[in-house]
Formats: structure tokens, C-alpha cells, sequence
């Protein structure tokens, strides 16, 4: 691995604590960091390299997924890491940060690759983008690269700007947009189960599949986001981003071992294949609702959206959002794809369902035996990660009945890399396919754009929803007008008898 330097904005933030040094933490754990590796944090606070290096020991030991035990190790990890103090409107301080970036590098005998992690405020992405061109940070020898959190943009017209702005500083290739749910294991591994399996290849298209679900519920609540929260909604912190790249992820054809490009490529057809909606159109199709007080799991009743500290009373912001898509392309034509995320929902829950057709009912048999249950195959990435085909089986206990067996495979190891270590990861080697590519993102501010102005406008109604629910019943009618209902929720009476009544195989892979 290249020799590289980390050059963090917004090191005594939230995000680095919580995620980002528990990572490359659990990354030189694994060896998977350079041998050559130096971490500059920056941020406003007065903090000797000292302070910033028992500040990120404290972090792993509060947030690191294996345990932070080893003082030698955690000494040998922060011994890389270094402060400088930099206010992002300062011209000055990038200079000094510049020499401490050379010094480093000299010190250290490596070239000058540079990492860029911009952990702060979207509203600090231009200003920091420009001050590393004009501070001369950008012109190394080796490469550099920007990687950049979340939010890109609040609507379609500010995503451009930023585009349009960074591209002054960054090329697209040095540009890595974070979307963390492209990090996680079961999504990575989306591609390959299709490609290396022909099995399923054959029968991941319209013709076989009646509907596509994609959840990403939570019981958590606004937390202490409110500022940041309650003017962006579930459709611009979860569904813009992460549930258009899972849709994205599920519907991709693509050979195996293909390239990044290509890749890139048919995300990009995938998106643009996706039917627009118009905006008088968008109540037919979307569902949006906001939590109300209730109890999730039987503990004290959570407050109400509204009554939460920091939010506006009168907040018409939403904290749920059901849709239905389609996609006209050659393979999912006719498919619809349901689409569902919410805060203080009953369950932590986010997972692909794919149910299968019924080909008795499509061969026209005479009465469709109600007791058989779809075909499924259901990736769950969280809370556990797993792989579940259900099928009909003969009951061998009672000749004749017929009744549904779930074959779950599920990986042993108990310690997978969480989303941000695969990330860091990548972007430290320099391979981008898991990251946002511009294309997308624009298609996707495209593509929900009339949502957020039907939004604004008060076309759709914001219907609340009991925290502990499963959210509005009308996400429920979205559905069961086409015959369909969300699968694989607890609620889900049919499944719940069907997995009692079940035969359930699990696979352990190695
Ligand atoms: N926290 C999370 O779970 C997630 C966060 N994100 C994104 O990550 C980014 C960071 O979020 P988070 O860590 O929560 O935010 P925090 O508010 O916790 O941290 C902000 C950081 O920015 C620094 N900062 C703020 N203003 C300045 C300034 N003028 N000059 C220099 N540094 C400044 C702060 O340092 P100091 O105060 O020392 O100046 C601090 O380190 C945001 O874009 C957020 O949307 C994305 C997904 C999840
Ligand atoms: O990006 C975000 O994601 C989290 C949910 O992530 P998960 O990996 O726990 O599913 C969400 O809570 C947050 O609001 C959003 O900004």
C-alpha cells in the first residue's frame, strides 16, 4: 500500500469519534493501513498533539467494535497522529498546515499523497476545497483525493453548484463521495452473489419476480440532530442517497469481475431508467409521515417528532417515506420496487426482499393452493447480516401438507468490517467503486426533485404515525393496492405463521 497522508477536517468532531478512528483503528489491527501512514486532525479547539491523541484512545475505547485493550497497540496506532489548529475561513492557517504536511512527509521519507477526509458541515465543502487549491495542498507530487461526507447538496440545483465548484480544486476521479451503506459487507457482496450464481442470475428479471421491498428502518429518533435533521427529512438524509443506492445495487446486470466503469455505467442506466414522477403525481406513489408518541418494544413511550428538544413545533418535516418505483428497462419492467425508510419504527430492520411469482397462478391452475407461500430471497444487512431463500416444502411430518422452508446462510465471523472501514479502506488504495459517483447523484437529485417540491407545496399530506409502528397504515395501502403487503416484518402475520410453522435450514458459511 502507497504511503499516505490522512488529512482530517473536523477531528474533534462526532463523526471521527464515532466512526472514523474506530475504523482505521480496526484497519492497522488488521494491517491494512500503509506502513507509512501520518494523520494530521484539525479543528478549532486549542489541542496539543498530546490532547487529539487521548482524545481518539477515549474514542476506540467507547466505539470501536473490538475491544481497545492493547496499550501498546493503541500507542503504536496514535503515535501517527498529530494536530493543527485550522479555522476553514483562515487563509494562514492552510499554510501552516502546509508545512506541517511537508515536514511530515519529510520526516517520514514518503511521497506526497494526500487524503483530503472532509468531516464537517456541507457548508464547509467549497471553502476547504478552494483553500487547499490556493494554500498549494492540492499541487503534490503523488496524488491527492477528497473524500466527502454526506450531505451532496439539498436539492438538485445546489448539488450542481457544488459540483460545479469543486470541480475547480478536484478532478471527478480524486472526488469520493461517501454514502456509508455502499460500505456495508451485504451490499458489497450484492453483486457477486448475482454474478457468480447462476442459479439466481437466471431469475433475477421480470419475468419471475412479482415485487421488490428495500427498508431501512430505525427505532432511534431525531437524537441530538435536530439543527441538521429538521431541514432535510427522511427523503434527503436516507432515500436521495442511501435507498436509491441500494435500489440501484439490487437492480444492476452486470458480469462478474467487471470494471469500475462499467459498474458506474449501469448505476447510472439504472436511475436514469427509473419512471419520473410528476409533481401532481407524487401522492399516488409516495407515502410520507411523521412520529407521534409511543413505545417501541415496551419501554417508556418515546416523545412525538415534534416534542423533541431542538424541533420546530409546527415541523411538517418527515420522518418516514414509503414509494413505489418502476423502472423501465428490459429486466425490471413491470417489477414494482417498494421502497420504505422511518425513525422510531418498530424495529431496527434494513434489508432486500425479493419475492418470486407464483408460476401455479401464472400457469392458470385451477385454484391456487392458499397455503403456499412465495418464493423469497431476503438479504438482511442489519441489524444481523444474512441470506434467506424461502421455499415449499413437503412437511415430513404430515404427508401431503405443504409448507414453507427458509434456508438462511449467514457468515460465522462475529467481527465483519463495518461500512467505514471498508470505505477508508478503499479510498487510502484508491479504488472508488463503492463510492458515489457524480452521475448519480445528480440523476438521483433528479429524479426526487419533484418530490421535494411537492413537498414543500403541501401536496402530499403528512400523515403521523405511532413511534413502535411500523409507520402509517396508508405505506401499508401503498401496497395492498397491488395485491402486495411488506414482508418479513414481525407484524407480518402470514410470514410469522409461516416461519412458526417453518422448516429452518441455517448455513454457517466459513
Ligand atoms: N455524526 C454522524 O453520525 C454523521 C455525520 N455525517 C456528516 O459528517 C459531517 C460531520 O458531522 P459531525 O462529526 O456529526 O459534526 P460535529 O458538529 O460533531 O463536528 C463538526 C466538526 O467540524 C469542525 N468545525 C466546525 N466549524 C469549523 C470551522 N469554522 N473551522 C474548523 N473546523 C470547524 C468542528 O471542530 P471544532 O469545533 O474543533 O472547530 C468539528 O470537528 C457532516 O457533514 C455530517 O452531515 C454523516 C453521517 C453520519
Ligand atoms: O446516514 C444516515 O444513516 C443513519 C442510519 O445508518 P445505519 O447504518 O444505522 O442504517 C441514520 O440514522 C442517519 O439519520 C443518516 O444520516
Amino acid at each position: 500500500m502507497e504511503p499516505t497522508t490522512f488529512i482530517l477536517f473536523g477531528a474533534t468532531g462526532d463523526l471521527a469519534k464515532r466512526k472514523i478512528y474506530p475504523a482505521l483503528y480496526n484497519l492497522f489491527i488488521d494491517q491494512k493501513l500503509p506502513e507509512s501512514f501520518s494523520l494530521i486532525g484539525l479543528g478549532r479547539r486549542e489541542w496539543s498533539d498530546e490532547t487529539f491523541q487521548a482524545n481518539v484512545e477515549q474514542s476506540l475505547h467507547e466505539f470501536s467494535r473490538r475491544e481497545a485493550a492493547d496499550s501498546i497497540k493503541i500507542k503504536q496506532f496514535v503515535q501517527a497522529f498529530r494536530f493543527s489548529m485550522l479555522d476553514i475561513g483562515r487563509k494562514e492557517d492552510y499554510e501552516k498546515l502546509l508545512q506541517l504536511v511537508e515536514k511530515r512527509e519529510q520526516e517520514l521519507g514518503i511521497p506526497q499523497n494526500r487524503l483530503f477526509y472532509l468531516s464537517v458541515g456541507p457548508e464547509f465543502f467549497e471553502p476547504i476545497a478552494a483553500n487547499i487549491q490556493a494554500s498549494g495542498l492540492g499541487s503534490t507530487q503523488g496524488w491527492k483525493r477528497l473524500v466527502i461526507e454526506k450531505p451532496f447538496g439539498h436539492d438538485l440545483q445546489s448539488a450542481r453548484e457544488l459540483q460545479e465548484n469543486l470541480s475547480k480544486s478536484f478532478m471527478e476521479d480524486e472526488v469520493y463521495r461517501i454514502d456509508h451503506y455502499l460500505g456495508k459487507p451485504m451490499v458489497q457482496g450484492l453483486e457477486t452473489l448475482r454474478a457468480t450464481n447462476p442459479v439466481l442470475q437466471a431469475l433475477l428479471k421480470n419475468r419471475y419476480i412479482s415485487n421488490v421491498q428495500i427498508t431501512a428502518n430505525e427505532t432511534v429518533g431525531v437524537e441530538e440532530r435536530a439543527g441538521y435533521y429538521d431541514h432535510v427529512g427522511a427523503l434527503r438524509d436516507m432515500f436521495q442517497n442511501h435507498m436509491l443506492q441500494l435500489l440501484m445495487m439490487t437492480a444492476i446486470q452486470l458480469p462478474h469481475d467487471s470494471t469500475i466503469d462499467q459498474m458506474r455505467e449501469k448505476k447510472k442506466q439504472v436511475v436514469k431508467a427509473l419512471e419520473p414522477i410528476r409533481k401532481q403525481d407524487v401522492s399516488l406513489n409516495i407515502i410520507r409521515g411523521q412520529y407521534q408518541e409511543g413505545s417501541i418494544k415496551g419501554l417508556p413511550p418515546a416523545a412525538g417528532y415534534t416534542s423533541e428538544p431542538g424541533i420546530a413545533p409546527d415541523s411538517m418535516n418527515e420522518t418516514f417515506i414509503a414509494a413505489k418505483l418502476q423502472i423501465e428497462d428490459y429486466f425490471w419492467k413491470g417489477v414494482p420496487f417498494y421502497i420504505r425508510t422511518g425513525k422510531r419504527m418498530k424495529e431496527k430492520s434494513t434489508r432486500i426482499v425479493i419475492e418470486f411469482k407464483d408460476p401455479l397462478t401464472q400457469l392458470g391452475a385451477a385454484s391456487k393452493d392458499s397455503s403456499l407461500q412465495p418464493n423469497l430471497l431476503v438479504i438482511e444487512m442489519s441489524p444481523d447480516e444474512s441470506i434467506t431463500l424461502q421455499l415449499n416444502m413437503n412437511d415430513p411430518q404430515h404427508k401431503g401438507e405443504i409448507k414453507p422452508a427458509n434456508i438462511e446462510l449467514h457468515s460465522s465471523r462475529a467481527d465483519l468490517p463495518e461500512a467505514y472501514e471498508n470505505l477508508i479502506y478503499d479510498a487510502i488504495n484508491g479504488d472508488a467503486t463503492y463510492f458515489a459517483h457524480w452521475d448519480e447523484v445528480e440523476l438521483s437529485w433528479q429524479w426526487v426533485q419533484p418530490i421535494l417540491e411537492a413537498f414543500e407545496e403541501n401536496l402530499v399530506p403528512l400523515y403521523p404515525y405511532a413511534a413502535g409502528s411500523y409507520g402509517p397504515a396508508e405505506a401499508d395501502e401503498l401496497l395492498a393496492k397491488d395485491g402486495h403487503h411488506w414482508l418479513f416484518d414481525s407484524k407480518d402475520e402470514q410470514n410469522k405463521e409461516s416461519k412458526q410453522d417453518s422448516t429452518a435450514y441455517s448455513l454457517v458459511t466459513p
